[in-house]
């Protein structure tokens, strides 16, 4: 059976994108490997299905391109919602995930891009087994990764946007080694169904620059909900105010934690092309 797709970016963190609302989609983890393959296959980071949902206007699931499901993914949200309200009305969107159901609005769309504003709702903070603090320090974990002047990296901040993520602060987010450091965080005993990892430098109170590894991806252009969780990090460590720009490898991304404990995410997605599986 044939199925087509569309192959969309939110600031360069790519997914195929399959309306399954009228016929299931239930892909093998193998055949995701090989579809997400940048070498032999089309190349993604998350494979995204569009399904019905009773208690939303659609459900969104997501697999890593590992063939692995899971929770949420936040740039996903905003390509989906673009999907679902194309003409940009005036209009709150429902989508449901495995990680929560998530509201959005789209502020602007045309045929190949648009902005959308994404409520995630509340950050977890209590989300791991590991024993944090009231800084939510998880401070049996400290690596040292490469020559012994490499950086120390210790006492990140633990939070749930859904779907696991830690977030470390550094002094020089460009001296981390991302893909050394990053694999053996996401596989730390700590993290037994693995876990998204962030590397944070404060520019100043509004401003902060990022770096990802993601659970089951690798390093990515960019993660929404990484940069929810940072921001949240952030803030709760008092280093910025509560609303931000966190700015990735792809660009940047406008989040606030609104006093109602709600996180706001704002950013672009982009259609690529089309085609059919
Ligand atoms: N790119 C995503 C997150 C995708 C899922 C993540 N790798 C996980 O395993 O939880 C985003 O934009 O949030």
């Amino acid at each position: 059976m044939t199925r087509p797709f569309l192959k969309m970016n939110g600031l360069g963190n790519d997914f195929i994108v399959v309306d399954a609302r009228d016929t299931a989609f239930t892909p093998a983890p193998e055949q995701i490997r090989a579809w997400g393959d940048r070498a032999s296959g089309i190349g993604f980071d998350q494979l995204i299905s569009i399904e019905g949902s009773p208690q939303g206007d659609a459900f969104m699931r997501v697999w890593n391109n590992d063939g692995g499901t899971v929770e949420t993914c936040g740039n996903a949200l905003r390509c989906v919602a673009w999907y679902l309200n194309r003409d940009a009305s005036d209009k709150t969107l429902k989508i449901d995930t495995l990680g929560g159901l998530a509201k959005a609005r789209v502020l602007r769309a045309d045929a190949k891009t648009g902005t959308a504003s994404v409520d995630m709702g509340k950050p977890g903070l209590d989300w791991h087994q590991i024993p944090l603090s009231e800084e939510m320090n998880t401070e049996r974990l400290e690596l040292q990764v490469g020559p012994i002047d490499a950086p120390l990296y210790h006492t990140p901040v633990a939070v749930s946007m859904g779907n696991p993520h830690v977030v470390f602060f550094v002094a020089d987010v460009n001296r981390v080694d991302v893909t050394a450091t990053g694999s053996l965080i996401e596989n730390h005993p700590l993290f037994p169904e693995g876990v998204n990892v962030e590397f944070a430098q404060i520019i100043d109170r509004q401003t902060i620059r990022m770096r990802v590894w993601e659970r089951g991806a690798g390093i990515t252009m960019a993660c929404g909900t990484g940069a929810c969780a940072t921001l949240v990090a952030a803030a709760r460590r008092g280093l910025t105010d509560r609303s931000a720009t966190v700015i990735m490898d792809g660009g940047p991304l406008h989040i606030a934690w609104a006093e109602n404990d709600h996180v706001i995410m704002t950013g672009p997605i982009e259609v690529e092309f089309e085609g059919t599986l």
